[in-house]
């Protein structure tokens, strides 16, 4: 019967995708990371061997801390310093999403982090911006038609936040779709960056904010309600407001509860989560009791490259490991395109005449 067997991989990969967490320079095609290295001069790479880059990438991202997690990102960091760098890694970012059935997505980066080669912030999204405009018209071409936004990251650790929301405004209506705050977690909190909370919010403005991965609930907390976040990059660890009665129930805490009644959206990413020591399988992942418990769920790549992932390869793995239908994989896409930061209007399009005509045609139910 449909949305009950196990889906296979031929569906999934036919399956469109939303996609709300994923980082630019966490997605880089090992072999742009080895040619750009080498155009560059750059000579800090652990090997000019893609393949053997990838598996390293992979194998020193499964550390089990978010932070030696992020030590890898110096050496995508280190070949995004140019406008022609940026640019293609942005075109291909857009171009992998779309072979992979992603019609909407959001990827995110720090624009602080791309200054080292001379570029102004305001260069680096436009150099960005371009790529995205370059790979989405080349896949629609290709008969693969994909949506891109970006999202700008100002790292937790450092204090330009402010800034880059200011830049995050100024580029909202050129493809920035909203703002958001990442890098080590523990020992700093979201309330660091309340003034630019503060300017977003009263500038309208959208973001989310990662928390609940590297550090618990007083980190979900303090990044809704001090500082209002439309959405939870992860938000893994909000189960820990759930409790298990005797009774086998479920018992929300007001934080949890709080979370599920304003239907704040969750961007999950299991295979991230099982690096950096945020869950241990994708079996025990709290993505499926929450899904059960109907929170606002949506699944994720996060680091396309550090994680050898892609959006089907982490569906397959919610069907294969944790007993996910056509239907969950329906009711995730269409929860990601409500919760995308794109005006309502066009997340209704995708929906009536992307998403679920696509899912009809696999057989699955709303
Ligand atoms: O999962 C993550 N948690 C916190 N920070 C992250 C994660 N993945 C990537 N980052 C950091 C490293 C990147 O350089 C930065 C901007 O994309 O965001
Ligand atoms: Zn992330």
């Amino acid at each position: 019967m449909a949305g009950t067997a196990a889906v296979a991989p031929t569906i999934v990969a036919r399956a469109p995708k939303a996609l709300l967490h994923d980082h630019l320079d966490g997605g880089l095609r090992p072999s742009t990371i080895v040619e750009l290295a080498e155009a560059a001069g750059y000579t800090g790479l652990p090997t000019t061997d893609a393949v053997a880059l990838g598996q390293w990438f992979r194998d020193s991202a499964d550390s089990g801390s978010l932070e030696r997690y992020l030590e890898t990102f110096s050496h995508t960091v280190a070949v995004m310093q140019t406008r022609e760098q940026l640019a293609r890694v942005a075109r291909e970012c857009a171009l992998d999403l779309a072979a992979d059935g992603v019609v909407y997505a959001e990827s995110r980066f720090a624009p602080e982090q791309h200054l080292a080669g001379g570029l102004t912030l305001e260069e680096v999204v436009d150099a960005v911006l371009t790529g995205f405009r370059e790979g989405e018209q080349e896949a629609a071409a290709a008969g693969t038609p994909i949506r891109m936004r970006t999202l700008l990251t100002a790292m937790r650790h450092a204090a330009r936040s402010r800034e880059i929301a200011e830049l995050a405004v100024r580029y909202r209506d050129e493809g920035v779709g909203g703002f958001d705050i990442a890098g080590a977690e523990a020992g700093f909190p979201p309330t660091r960056h309340l003034d630019a909370f503060e300017y977003l919010r009263r500038e309208n403005a959208h973001f989310t904010i990662h928390a609940g991965e590297g550090f618990g609930l007083p980190s979900i907390w303090e990044a809704i309600q001090w500082c209002g976040a439309d959405r939870l990059g992860h938000g893994v660890r909000i189960v820990d407001d759930i409790a298990t009665g005797d009774d086998g129930i479920p018992a929300l805490g007001r934080l949890a509860a709080y979370v599920r009644d304003m239907r704040i959206p969750l961007e999950m990413c299991p295979s991230s989560n099982i690096q950096t020591g945020a869950a241990r399988s994708v079996a025990e992942h709290p993505i499926t009791m929450l899904k059960r418990l109907r929170f606002r769920v949506t699944v994720n790549t996060d680091n396309r490259l550090m994680s050898g992932t892609s959006m089907s390869r982490e569906m397959q793995l919610l069907v294969d490991e944790a007993g996910w239908t056509i239907d969950d994989l329906r009711w995730a896409t269409i929860n990601a395109m409500k919760s995308a930061f794109l005006p309502f209007d066009e997340r209704l399009t995708i929906i009536e005449h992307v998403v679920k005509p696509g899912y009809a045609a696999l057989g699955a139910h709303g």
